[in-house]
C-alpha cells in the first residue's frame, strides 16, 4: 500500500482489493467498522481498519473498494470507504476458507456441516450451491430441508448483493444504492435502469444526485423523464426549503426552468406531464403533491368536523376555576364548554402557560382525562414543568415508532382533553396527524405565539386556526413588562420596530463577520461561559454561522485535541453536544443539549438533562456541537441569558418572526451580536407569505 507521505496532508486516495478479516461494528444505516487485508499494485497491509458506508460485509468476503488513507488521533491510520463493491465469493478458496464462509453466511450450515460440503466440493462449492444444488445431498447430513434453507438464504443474499452491485454500476455511490434498494426494494435495479430520476422519490438523493448520474449516462437534457422528475422536485423543494403546499402555476413552471435550465416552453410541457401521470395535481390553478393535496383536504376536513360537534363531556366552569385570571383568559375555560376545538395564542409573558394550568385544573376536577403534549421534547418538558403534570411530545402521545404513528382515526386517543402547547411549530403534516387521532367527542386546546417562527415543515396551521377556530388572543403582558426590556422589545418587533438597546438586559455589541465568531467566543466568556449563555445565529455556515462559532467556542472553553467524531467536528469530555433527530430508543429528542461525560473510539457518553445514554456508531452523526443553535433550533427552550448574533450577513433569513422568536429565548437578559441594522431590516420584514389554501378549505362549505 502507499505508505502515507506525512507532510502530504491531501488525503490519498486509493483503489484496493481486499478481504473481510472482522466486522467490528455496523448500524442500520449501513456505517461500519472493519479489519480488512486490502492490497493494490503498490503493496498489501494484511489487517487495516475500514470505516464508513458499507454493503453487508461479513468474515471471508473479497471486495474491491476506492479507500482514502487517514490518520486518526485516537487509532492511528485507517481506510475511509467511498465506495465498496462485493465480489461474489469469499478470498480463501481453501477448505477451511469455504467452511468458514459457509458456516457465517448461509443458514442452517453449522461448523460440522461446512467442513463436510468444504471437504467434498471444495472451491466449487459455490458454484454447486448456485446452480446444481441437489448434488449437495450427496453430504452425510444435508437433508431436504437443510438445503431448502441453504439456497433460500444463498439466493437472497446473493440478490441483494448482485442489486448492490448493479445499481453502483449505475453509477451510485453505497449509501445511495442501499437507500435506493430500501425504497423499491427487488425491482430497484430494473426500476433506474427504466428511469434512472426514479431516484428523485428516494430520501436523501433528490434530483440533483440522479440528474448527475443520468447526464453521466447520456440522457438528453429534454428526455421526458428528466423533465417530469424535476417538476416533482421543484414542489419538493417549495416545501423543504419555503414551507409552501402547493405552488401556483407559473411558480412551478419557473421551478422547472430553474432545474432544470431548460426553455420556457418546454417547461410547461414538462409540468403538464407530471400532471398527466398524476405525480402532479392542479387543483384550481394550483400545484401539488399528490400527498400534500390529500393532507391539506383531509386536514380541512378533520378540523371542520372538530368545530361542527359537540363536545361528549359536561363542563361547567366552577366559580373559583377562573380566580385570577383576567377576562380573556377567563374567557377560555368558557369556550371549552360548548366548543371542542379552542385556540389560545399571545406573546411571551401574556398568561398562557397560567391559563393553561388552570384549564387542566378545572378538567381534571370535572373527572375528565387529560392529555399535555408539545411538538419537542424541551416544550414538553417546559409544559410539564408549568402546569406541575407529565407532558409527552406529540409523536409519543400518538406512539409514533417504526411503522408511523400508532393511533389514528381508528384507534384514537383516549383522552377526553388534549392540550398542545407551542403549536406555532406544527406543520399540516403533524397537525392532521394529531387531529386525526381525537377521539369522538372529545375537546382539544391549541396554545401558541403565532408571531413566533412558522414551523419547519409545510403548511401554517396555526395561523389557520386562529382565523377559522374559536380563539382568545392574550394581549395583556404581565411578566413586569416594564421592569423586562426584553418583552417591551417583542412586543415591539410585532408592530415593526427594532429593539431599543441600552439597558443592560438588552444590549447590543458591534461585531463584523471577520474575526466575528472569535469576538462572540470572547464575549461569552466576559458573560460567565457556557454554562450562563447560549449562543444563537441564523445560520449554519458561514463566518457567524454555527459552525464556525461552536468551532471558536470549543476552542476557548474545551480546548484539546482529537476526541470522537460527531456530525459536525470532534466531542471531547465536557464538550455541550446537541440532539439533531428523535431518537426514541435512547428518548432523546431533536434540541436537546447535553453535557459528554466520556469520550472513546467511536463512543460517547452524554447527559443530556438527567437521561445518561451511551452513543455509537452512526448514533454520533445525530449529533453536533451545542455551544451555539440556529434559532430555528431553539425554539420551545428558554435561556437565562441569550447572546443573540444577528448581521446583514444573515440577510435570506433576517425576518420579523426570526428575530422575534430568537429575543424571546431570553428570560433575563438578551444581548445583541452583529449590528442593529440588520434588526432594523428583520423588524420590517413580514416573512414571506406561504402557499397554504387550509384556511379556504375549512371555510368552504
Ligand atoms: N391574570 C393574571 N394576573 C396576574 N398575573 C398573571 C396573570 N396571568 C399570568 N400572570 C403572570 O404572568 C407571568 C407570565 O405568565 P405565563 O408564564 O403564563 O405567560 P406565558 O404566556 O406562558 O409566557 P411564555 O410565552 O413565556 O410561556 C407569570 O408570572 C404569571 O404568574
Amino acid at each position: 500500500m502507499a505508505a502515507p507521505h506525512s507532510d502530504v496532508h491531501a488525503p490519498v486516495q486509493l483503489r484496493v482489493t481486499g478481504s473481510v478479516n472482522k466486522v467490528r461494528f455496523r448500524a442500520e444505516s449501513g456505517f461500519t467498522v472493519a479489519l480488512a487485508r486490502l492490497k493494490n499494485e503498490e503493496g498489501e497491509d494484511p489487517d487495516a481498519t475500514l470505516v464508513g458506508l458499507m454493503p453487508p460485509i461479513e468474515v471471508g468476503d473479497t471486495f474491491s473498494a476506492d479507500v482514502v488513507m487517514e490518520e486518526h488521533r485516537e487509532y492511528g491510520y485507517q481506510y475511509r470507504v467511498l465506495n465498496l463493491i462485493l465480489e461474489a465469493v469469499p478470498a480463501d478458496l481453501t477448505p477451511e476458507g469455504v467452511a468458514a464462509y459457509l458456516e457465517a453466511r448461509v443458514d442452517g450450515v453449522g461448523k460440522v456441516l461446512a467442513g463436510r460440503i468444504a471437504r467434498h466440493f471444495g472451491a466449487g462449492t459455490f458454484d454447486v450451491l448456485g446452480s446444481e444444488p441437489q448434488l449437495l445431498l450427496q453430504v452425510p447430513g444435508v437433508t431436504q430441508s437443510t438445503l431448502h434453507k441453504m439456497v433460500q438464504s444463498w439466493s437472497s443474499q446473493g440478490s441483494e448483493r448482485r442489486l448492490l452491485a448493479g445499481l453502483q454500476g449505475l453509477g451510485l455511490s453505497i449509501s445511495q444504492a442501499q437507500k435506493a434498494l430500501k425504497h423499491f426494494g427487488e425491482p430497484a435495479l430494473d426500476h433506474l435502469q427504466q428511469d434512472l430520476y426514479a431516484l428523485t422519490e428516494v430520501e436523501g438523493i433528490g434530483f440533483l444526485t440522479a440528474d448527475r448520474l443520468a447526464q453521466a449516462q447520456g440522457v438528453p437534457q429534454d428526455d421526458p423523464r428528466r423533465l417530469t422528475a424535476a417538476a416533482v422536485y421543484a414542489l419538493q423543494q417549495a416545501a423543504l426549503q419555503g414551507g409552501h403546499s402547493y405552488l401556483p402555476r407559473e411558480r412551478a413552471v419557473k421551478g422547472i426552468m430553474h432545474y432544470t435550465r431548460v426553455g420556457l416552453p418546454q417547461a410547461q410541457l414538462a409540468l403538464d406531464n407530471a400532471l398527466e401521470f398524476s405525480r402532479l395535481k392542479d387543483d384550481d390553478g394550483r400545484i401539488y403533491l399528490p400527498h400534500a393535496l390529500r393532507a391539506e383536504r383531509k386536514l380541512a376536513q378533520t378540523i371542520r368536523v372538530l368545530l361542527a360537534t359537540p363536545p361528549a363531556e359536561a363542563w361547567e366552569v366552577r366559580d373559583n376555576a377562573a380566580r385570577g385570571l383576567d377576562d380573556a383568559q377567563a374567557q377560555v375555560l368558557e369556550l371549552l364548554r360548548d366548543q371542542r376545538l379552542v385556540v389560545l395564542t399571545g406573546g411571551p409573558g401574556t398568561g398562557k402557560s397560567t391559563t393553561t394550568r388552570r384549564v387542566a385544573d378545572l378538567a381534571e376536577a370535572l373527572g375528565l382525562d387529560v392529555g399535555l403534549c408539545a411538538p419537542t421534547g424541551k416544550a414538553a418538558r417546559r409544559l410539564g414543568e408549568l402546569t406541575g403534570r407529565t407532558a409527552s411530545t406529540i409523536h409519543r402521545l400518538l406512539g409514533y415508532g417504526p411503522g408511523g404513528f400508532r393511533n389514528n382515526h381508528l384507534e384514537p386517543v383516549m383522552h377526553d382533553l388534549i392540550i398542545v402547547d407551542e403549536v406555532s411549530m406544527c406543520g399540516d403534516a403533524l397537525m392532521l396527524s394529531l387531529l386525526s387521532a381525537v377521539a369522538p367527542g372529545a375537546r382539544v386546546l391549541l396554545v401558541g405565539d403565532v408571531d413566533q417562527l412558522p414551523p419547519v415543515d409545510a403548511g401554517l396551521p396555526l395561523m389557520a386556526l386562529t382565523q377559522a377556530a374559536p380563539t382568545i388572543r392574550l394581549q395583556k403582558v404581565y411578566r413586569q413588562a416594564a421592569q423586562n426590556p426584553i418583552i417591551a422589545a417583542a412586543h415591539g418587533l410585532q408592530h415593526g420596530e427594532a429593539p431599543q438597546w441600552g439597558d443592560a438586559r438588552l444590549s447590543q455589541v458591534a461585531v463584523e463577520p471577520d474575526g466575528g465568531a472569535r469576538r462572540v467566543a470572547l464575549l461569552v466568556r466576559e458573560l460567565g461561559g457556557p454554562s450562563q449563555v447560549q449562543v444563537l445565529t441564523p445560520m449554519r455556515k458561514g463566518p457567524l454561522g454555527v459552525e464556525m462559532l461552536n468551532h471558536h467556542l470549543q476552542g476557548i472553553f474545551n480546548p484539546g485535541e482529537g476526541g470522537t467524531r460527531i456530525a459536525d467536528g470532534e466531542a471531547r469530555p465536557g464538550d455541550v453536544v446537541v440532539q439533531t433527530k428523535n431518537d426514541y430508543q435512547n428518548e432523546v429528542f431533536n434540541g436537546t443539549l447535553g453535557t459528554v461525560l466520556s469520550a472513546g473510539p467511536g463512543r460517547l457518553q452524554v447527559d443530556f438533562d438527567g437521561n445518561v445514554v451511551e452513543l455509537s456508531g452512526a448514533e454520533l452523526f445525530n449529533l453536533t456541537l451545542g455551544y451555539a443553535l440556529t434559532v430555528h433550533r431553539a425554539q420551545g427552550s428558554e435561556w437565562g441569558t441569550v447572546l443573540g448574533v444577528l448581521h446583514e450577513v444573515h440577510a435570506p433569513m433576517l425576518s420579523r418572526n426570526l428575530a422575534y422568536t430568537a429575543l424571546t429565548r431570553a428570560r433575563e437578559r438578551f444581548v445583541a451580536a452583529g449590528s442593529t441594522r440588520a434588526w432594523e431590516v428583520a423588524a420590517r420584514r413580514q416573512r414571506e407569505e406561504r402557499c397554504t389554501h387550509l384556511l379556504e378549505r375549512i371555510r368552504s362549505a
